[in-house]
């Protein structure tokens, strides 16, 4: 295991092997291994038995009179800090932070957990939007594996040049073919893997060397891109479905030979081969889809705090809620799942769950009569509406009368005000999540929410915006990113080395997040918690994550299941890597 899982009494002190000595320690000869230089030892338990790891040695300082004279590494970071803030354009900024963790990764990240609510919308939504946009310009240096459709066939061999096979732990891996709201950008797809994998490490503490960043090249449809001499992928349209589907056969496969403790983690495959490759592979290897699941659970759990504010203000009973989605693709009907469980907790069957949920596609309201479905939408879709196809949202609200209204359709502006006064004239307190990225294809903007629901809306978007003063009032926006719930749920995955994401550990992360808030959060009608708080956070949905796994019996650290809830999260925190 290459956490280093310390069981010792002392536990955050390593064993240090004398710089000086060649020969074989104490410690060392317990276990025959020899040591030399300078090494830290870490003692960690596997399979029952107590050995001792050779912990990556920190990069070497520079020789005396290669720094200056008076350089502090505190005083360093507020340098970086004015660096970074001197540089007008996000996008610099963006290029600014990717050198610093290429050149001084503890830095970069003692930066970002300093300065997470500045830093996050750098490195992650909106920033990374533009970097995928512009991925083949900016690009500098290889950081992430590329695998292409000319490598089907010997996948595994490409594999194997990752320079820290043992190390890896988790990765992101993504096809470019739907980036954020983007849309399909080929291999420039690779920011959204590589920002991703900073926030695992940045959210969770999983270690910089055990993340692996792959973007997976099987051409593009981005015309665009296709006459762009920069484009850094292959210059042809994407290979077929049944193709994609075999390299995808051999790709999974083979990453479970060459990383056999690696958790893989899906990330913007269009709708089609997101639903086809979760179902394809989430029962025979250690996978999540972030769009699918990640979403339901992020959204689930703003939506539960959120739905308890609309309720007290309502009186009406959580299970009368009702929810329309503008947006039926892998992240809106990802999230209508896993909502179904907010009304199972009400006790409602899950047919009645899914009769409070309705979906609005390009066509419309989603109903039986209309037509032919694509498979994903057919769940959510309507028997109770026989009428003509219903396609403009303030009829269906009208119709519908939802407490909430939530946006994953990329349609920028789709939440008017016409849109946010009626929801406000059916509810006191009306639920408004717009919840596609990044900013510029959101719904609508957290100071229109305000103002046109004269303050009352409850909200949550996919990428972050400024809190408003309304009335004398300071208003929070909340976050409704998946990027509260994967790191967490990876970091429990991980320690507990599941063998498979169940739906159970997916709901557990969601409910971890749900329970995170503090009172002062929940006084100021935060609907998720601050982000500074991530660690935390991270932590203790790690823990519901590990205990939803030994429920399922998918968990094979076997060890953690005689711990107690109290001494598994502080395991847990001490697993953490710190810059
Ligand atoms: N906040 C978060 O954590 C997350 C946010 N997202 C965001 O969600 C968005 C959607 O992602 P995803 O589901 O994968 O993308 P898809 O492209 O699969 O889905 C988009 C959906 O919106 C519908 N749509 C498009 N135009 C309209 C319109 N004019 N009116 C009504 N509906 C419309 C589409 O309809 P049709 O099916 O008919 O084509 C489709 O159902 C993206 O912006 C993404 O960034 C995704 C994951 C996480
Ligand atoms: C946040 C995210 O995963 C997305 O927008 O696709
Ligand atoms: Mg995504």
């Amino acid at each position: 295991m290459s956490f280093p899982f310390i069981l010792s009494r002392k536990p955050h002190i390593p064993l240090i092997v004398s710089p000086h000595r060649t020969s074989t320690s104490l410690a060392a000869q317990r276990v025959k291994m020899p040591v030399t230089k300078t090494q830290v030892l870490t003692p960690y338990w596997s399979n029952g038995v107590q050995k001792l790891k050779v912990a990556p040695s920190p990069p070497p300082k520079p020789a005396y009179g290669l720094t200056p004279p008076a350089l502090d590494d505190s005083l360093h970071v507020v340098r970086c800090m004015r660096q970074l803030r001197s540089k007008d354009k996000p996008i610099e900024k963006y290029i600014y932070l990717t050198q610093l963790k290429a050149t001084e990764p503890a830095l970069f990240y003692k930066l970002c957990l300093d300065n997470m609510s500045e830093i996050t919308p750098l490195i992650y939504t909106p920033t990374v939007g533009d970097a995928c946009l512009q991925f083949s310009h900016i690009y500098r240096r290889p950081e992430g594996l590329y695998i292409s459709i000319n490598d089907k066939g010997r996948i595994g061999k490409v594999l194997r040049n990752w320079p820290k096979i043992d190390e890896a732990r988790i990765s992101v891996v993504t096809d470019g073919s739907r980036i954020l709201g983007l849309g399909d950008l080929g291999v420039n797809g690779m920011p959204i893997a590589i920002g991703k994998l900073s926030l695992y490490v940045a959210g969770a503490g999983i270690r910089p060397e055990s993340t692996v960043p792959i973007c997976l090249d099987l051409g593009t449809n981005n015309k665009e891109f296709l006459q762009d001499p920069l484009y850094l992928g292959l210059r042809h349209e994407r290979v077929s479905a049944e193709v994609a589907q075999e390299f995808m056969d051999e790709f999974m496969y083979e990453m479970s030979q060459v990383f056999p403790k690696l958790l893989v983690q899906f990330e913007d495959f269009s709708t089609d081969k997101a639903f086809a490759y979760l179902s394809a592979f989430r029962d025979k290897y250690p996978v999540f889809n972030d769009d699918i699941q990640g979403t339901g659970a992020v959204v689930l759990s703003g939506f539960l705090n959120a739905a308890k504010l609309s309720s007290a203000a309502s009186g009406r009973p959580l299970s009368d809620h009702k929810i329309l989605f503008l947006g039926a693709g892998s992240a809106g009907v990802g999230v209508a799942m896993q909502l179904t469980s907010f009304f199972k907790m009400q006790g409602l069957s899950e047919e009645e769950a899914r009769r409070r949920i309705y979906l609005v596609d390009s066509q419309g309201l989603i109903f039986n009569a209309r037509g032919p479905l694509a498979e994903h939408k057919r769940v959510f879709s309507r028997d109770d509406y026989q009428g003509p196809p219903m396609t403009n949202l303030v009829d269906i609200l009208n119709y519908v009368k939802p407490t909430a209204l939530l946006g994953l359709s990329t349609i920028k502006g789709a939440f008017n005000q016409q849109v946010i006064e009626t929801m406000s004239a059916l509810n006191p307190r009306p639920i408004i999540f717009p919840l596609s990225n990044p900013v510029r294809l959101s719904e609508c903007e957290f100071h229109e929410a305000v103002e046109w629901s004269n303050g009352r809306v409850i909200f949550a978007s996919g990428s972050p915006f400024p809190e408003q003063t309304y009335a004398g009032r300071t208003l929070y926006p909340g976050q409704g990113n998946n990027m509260y719930i994967f790191p967490g749920l990876g970091l429990g995955a991980i320690i507990s080395r599941a063998s498979s994401v169940t739906d159970r550990m997916v709901e557990a992360a969601s409910l971890g997040l749900a329970n995170s808030l503090t009172k002062d959060e929940r006084s100021a009608d935060l609907v998720y918690p601050r982000i500074e708080r991530i660690r935390e956070i991270s932590a203790e949905i790690a823990r519901s994550v590990v205990r939803a796994a030994q429920k399922d019996g998918v968990d094979r650290s076997l060890d953690l299941r005689a711990m107690s809830d109290e001494a598994l999260l502080h395991f847990i925190g001490e697993r953490m890597w710190k810059p």
